[in-house]
């Protein structure tokens, strides 16, 4: 469990780039930070590994203050995973997802052994290995930096708009596997995003921001999009357009969903349709 208390963060220059924020990110699950471009999604990030410092306030990691922990240490135990995949050119692949453990003291030969290990666990053929950042795509680039994230097998993963930069068949794919991937390792996962389809898909729950990291709404998918908190939280989902207002209706061959626009967006079939008033569900006696 993270914890941030009462946190603030004003930079040289008089940026306040956060004020007051408080929020306890459950363990084990993705929490999603979203909100427009300069709410201090990615400040309030880089608080929890220290790679930048409140002004005021703590950051906590399962009750003990990250601020009493040495930052290096810190920052190598806390997989950290960014939208331009931050690879260092002149490395191999290989190389970029074994930096930590050799960091860390592994030796050569089991980090480059663990590297190619997850390299499949992101779904990268073992014949990317010897390759530079450079020639790789945008999305395979992103997968090895998922690798290098997860090379410490951290149990807190940061993501900063990690998809952002590729292409969206690429990005589709991309909040598929992490899906999958939070299934099988089972991680706490912070992910900050501007997409609020994004947030929907992967999010456990979803924290929207205002300026100054105000929290406007924080709860799960389904949470926000029943009882969306105010009017910008309705607007910031669209919460009265396209997909996100859907309703059902009787069609000659079937009943079908359509959305805001009028589109029929697909069926619902016997078994999942509302029952009528006056009828019981299930239906055996
Ligand atoms: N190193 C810095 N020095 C001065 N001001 C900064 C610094 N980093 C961020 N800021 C300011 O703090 C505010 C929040 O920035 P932050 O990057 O956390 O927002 P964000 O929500 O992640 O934005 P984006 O979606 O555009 O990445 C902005 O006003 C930004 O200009």
């Amino acid at each position: 469990m993270i914890e941030f208390r009462s946190v603030s963060k004003t930079f040289p220059g008089g940026a306040r780039a956060v004020e007051e924020f408080s929020l306890v990110i459950p363990a084990r699950r993705i929490t999603v930070l979203v909100g427009s471009s300069g709410s201090g999604k990615t400040t309030l990030l880089r608080m929890i590994n220290r790679m930048v410092e409140p002004t005021s306030g703590t950051v906590e990691i399962d009750g003990a203050s990250v601020l009493e922990r040495d930052p290096v240490t810190l920052r190598r135990s806390i997989g950290y995973v960014m939208q331009n995949s931050g690879l260092m050119p002149h490395f191999t692949v290989l190389d970029n997802v074994a930096t930590v453990l050799r960091l860390n003291g592994t030796s050569r030969r089991d980090a480059h052994a663990r590297a190619r290990e997850l390299l499949g666990t992101v779904g990268l053929d073992q014949s990317l290995a010897e390759r530079y950042p450079s020639q790789l795509s945008g999305g395979q680039q992103q997968r090895v930096g998922v690798a290098r994230g997860l090379a410490a097998d951290p149990n807190i993963l940061l993501m900063d708009e990690p998809f952002g930069a590729v292409d969206p068949i690429v990005r589709t794919e991309l909040q598929r596997e992490l899906l999958r991937l939070q299934r099988e390792l089972d991680k706490t996962v912070v992910f900050v995003t501007h997409d609020i389809d994004e947030a929907f898909l992967l999010g456990d729950r979803i924290v929207i921001l205002g300026a100054g990291a105000r929290i406007v709404q924080e709860g799960t998918p389904e949470e926000i999009l029943t009882a969306p908190a105010n009017d910008f939280v309705a607007a910031f989902i669209g919460a009265d357009r396209g997909k996100r207002a859907l309703r059902v209706e009787q069609r000659a061959h079937g009943t079908v969903v359509v959305d805001a626009d009028g589109r029929v967006q697909g069926t619902l079939s016997p078994e999942s349709a509302p029952a009528s008033p006056g009828t019981t569900a299930g239906g055996m006696d």
